[in-house]
């Protein structure tokens, strides 16, 4: 079941591995976990990509997820929790990166006592605020998040709510810090040393 220091996670009968994948919005983590799956054959999880999918298969809680997202308000950890669950179910694969999740202490707990699974690592991409907001402002996926005002939303949630959970991790030994400034190639490059040294 695992505990903090373990991180031989048990689930639904079998062993799996879980990096988190943590970062502001726009610090580039849908484009390194890309990267991530292509060289390391993990199965990359978006919390955000789940939640936007929930929107559009017309679910109970689309409504109120669409316009949490719209407020860059963290969803409840429960409807979150849930459609990892089965994305890990479905999937077939035993290692994930899970992106954009844990962001808050809400979601951190909830995840740990509902699945009793414990992340081997924490990537963490560090990325400044001016960088990412040129980012999200050009991203272009039609996104209704991606405006100056909710981005200010999303930047303050994240300085409030999520930075804490990267810190709880830090204090376990678990975050791999990336610098998340520089272009997608040389930020992969760091990526891969840190894969290198998971164990397989
Ligand atoms: N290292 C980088 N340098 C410049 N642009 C990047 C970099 N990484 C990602 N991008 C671009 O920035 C935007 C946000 O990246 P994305 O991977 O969606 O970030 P996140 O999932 O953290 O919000 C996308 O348009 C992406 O193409
Ligand atoms: N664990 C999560 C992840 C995302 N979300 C919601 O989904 C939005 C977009 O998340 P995302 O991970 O796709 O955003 P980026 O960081 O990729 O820009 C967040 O601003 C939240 O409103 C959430 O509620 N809980
Ligand atoms: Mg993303």
């Amino acid at each position: 079941m695992g505990s903090v220091t373990d991180t031989t996670n048990q689930y639904a009968g079998k062993k799996i591995t879980v990096i988190f994948v943590l970062g502001g919005p726009g610090s580039g983590k849908g484009t390194q976990c890309a990267n991530i799956v292509e060289h390391f054959g993990y199965t990359h999880l978006s919390a955000g990509d789940l939640l936007r999918a929930e929107i559009k298969s017309g679910s109970e809680n689309g409504t109120m997820i669409q316009n949490m997202i719209k407020e860059g308000k963290i969803v409840p950890a429960a409807v979150t929790i849930k459609l990892l669950q089965k994305a890990i179910q479905g999937s077939g694969n035993d290692k994930f990166l899970i992106d954009g999740f844990p962001r808050n202490e809400e979601n951190r707990a909830a995840f740990e006592s509902i699945t009793g699974i414990v992340p081997e690592l924490v990537l963490f991409f560090d990325c400044s605020e001016e960088e990412m907001e040129k980012r999200l402002l050009s991203r272009n996926e039609g996104r209704e998040d991606d405006n100056i005002e909710t981005i200010r939303k999303r930047f303050k949630v994240y300085m409030e709510s999520s930075l804490p959970v990267i810190h709880y991790y830090s204090n376990l030994g678990k975050v791999r810090k990336i610098d998340a400034g520089k272009p997608v190639d040389a930020v992969f490059e760091d990526v891969k040393a840190v894969f290198q040294k998971v164990a397989a």
